[in-house]
């Protein structure tokens, strides 16, 4: 069954928080970001996000979603991974993301980074 739709409340490693409004049936979406990277000490105003996911017969679909950060750069991240169900049914969202931070020039070799982070949904409680 479609077991992994990506709506409802997910935290990473980090400790952001990403909040994921309905599924549409064309398997887009769109939601908020809260970030727990504070560079700067101003409050983080959330970010929102887009996506879109793969509906699949096993409930581990792939999917890609964009932030446009609001806070202290214009910078934008975009993740993509794919949601894996364990035994006990917890959904993990295992991602990679690049992040762009705007340059001055082109070509500029510190603009773009690259990594990994997984998600956790949270329950009703623990948010
Ligand atoms: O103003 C900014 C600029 C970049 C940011 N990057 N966050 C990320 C980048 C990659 C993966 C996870 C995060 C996160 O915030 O959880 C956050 C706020």
């Amino acid at each position: 069954g479609q077991k992994c739709i990506l709506t409802g409340l997910w935290r990473n490693e980090l400790g952001s928080k990403m909040q994921i409004q309905e599924v549409k049936g064309d398997g887009t979406f769109s939601g908020e970001y809260k970030t727990a990277v504070s560079l700067a000490r101003r409050p983080i105003q959330p970010a929102s996000l887009n996506g879109s996911q793969h509906f699949d017969e096993a409930g581990q679909p792939t999917f890609g979603f964009t932030v446009n950060w609001k806070s202290f750069s214009d910078s934008t991240t975009v993740f993509t991974g794919q949601c894996f169900v364990d035994e006990n049914g917890k959904e993990i969202l295992e991602t990679m993301w690049l992040l762009r931070e705007k340059a001055k020039a082109p070509n500029g070799w510190e603009a773009t980074r690259v990594g990994t982070n997984v998600f956790t949904r949270i329950k009703g409680q623990n948010v």
